[in-house]
């Protein structure tokens, strides 16, 4: 497939005009829940960082649902976490999940709730099930994969691939990558400028938890405007990349460092 080039690069000022910033009304319920179901006993890191990144995001409430290694690992590590089921406004859904040991109704559920998703990881198949707003975030090997095209494929046009994805899936696609491209219903986002060093495991399943948070925070806004789940996505991946960047300063980093990073990133956005 050719190169598609019709892709707007997204900017620090774009991502700063759809971050919700807390009213001083806002309670906890008002500025939005996000629920993740995420992480296996095979990955139960995934779990953690994915709610790392949301919490460090922000959002009033993160409803983990999950099995219990990486539940007791969440809580460890985030008490802030509530592992009690309940209302949600975004679910973020299948960051290491294992395929093999998928329970496939609960997850199901979540996407007929109507509110909007994030599908990651082992559960980017489910996308036939959602009926509201639903992002996809795969790297090529994912997006070959869903698609049954070769990655090679995939990793030589990815813009391309990106929007055949939204146009067949009907979803918006976040594909991942040293360029993160974005899909959606008449809009198409790129992502530049992350360090390299960003390539390691875990970085996407703490991008999951940084977009889970920001649609939970405009969960009604996002099922309005067919076209914010796609701004949402590359404000995420922008967030991602510049805490990337605060926590390589020119060499390695950590996703807790990436993490740690994120509030003041964020700050730095909605201060302009
Ligand atoms: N901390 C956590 O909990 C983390 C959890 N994570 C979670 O893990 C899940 C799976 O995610 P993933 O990206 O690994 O999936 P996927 O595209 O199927 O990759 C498999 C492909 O990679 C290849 N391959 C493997 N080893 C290779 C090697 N040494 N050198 C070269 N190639 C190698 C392998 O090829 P093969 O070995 O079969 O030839 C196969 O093609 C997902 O749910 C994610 O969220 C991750 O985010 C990480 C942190
Ligand atoms: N070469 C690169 N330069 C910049 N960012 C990268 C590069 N390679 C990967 N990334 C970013 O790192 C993250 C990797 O996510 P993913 O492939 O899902 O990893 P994992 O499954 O280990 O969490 C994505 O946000 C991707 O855009």
């Amino acid at each position: 497939m050719s190169e598609v080039t019709d892709f707007t690069a997204w900017t620090s000022a774009d991502a700063a005009s759809v971050i919700a910033v807390p009213r001083p009304e806002d309670d906890k319920y008002s500025r939005g829940v996000l629920g993740i179901r995420t992480g296996s006993d095979r990955y139960p890191g995934a779990a953690v960082l994915g709610v790392e990144a949301a919490l460090r995001t922000g959002v009033g409430m993160v409803r983990y649902v999950g099995p219990a290694r990486p539940s007791d690992l969440v809580l460890q590590r985030r008490p802030e976490a509530v592992t009690a089921p309940g209302r949600v406004q975004a679910w973020l859904i299948g960051s290491g999940m294992d395929a093999d040991h998928r329970e496939d109704a609960p997850l199901i559920a979540a996407l007929d709730e109507g509110v909007p998703s994030v599908l990651d990881g082992g559960a980017l198949d489910l996308v036939r099930h959602a009926t509201s707003p639903v992002v996809l975030t795969p790297h090529f090997r994912e997006l070959a994969r869903l698609l049954d095209t070769d990655p090679g494929e995939v990793a030589l046009a990815p813009a391309s691939w990106a929007r055949r994805a939204s146009d067949e899936l009907g979803a918006t696609v976040l594909l991942k990558g040293t360029t993160t491209y974005v899909a959606g219903p008449g809009i198409a986002l790129s992502v530049t400028g992350a360090p390299a060093w960003l390539a390691t495991a875990g970085a996407g399943d703490a991008l999951g938890g940084v977009l889970g948070a920001l649609l939970a925070t405009r969960s009604t806004d996002a099922a309005a405007d067919e076209q914010l789940p796609a701004r949402l996505a590359a404000t995420a991946a922008l967030i991602h990349g510049h805490a990337a960047a605060r926590a390589s300063a020119g060499g390695p980093l950590t996703i807790l460092d990436l993490c740690a990073q994120l509030p003041s990133v964020v700050a730095d956005l909605v201060r302009q």
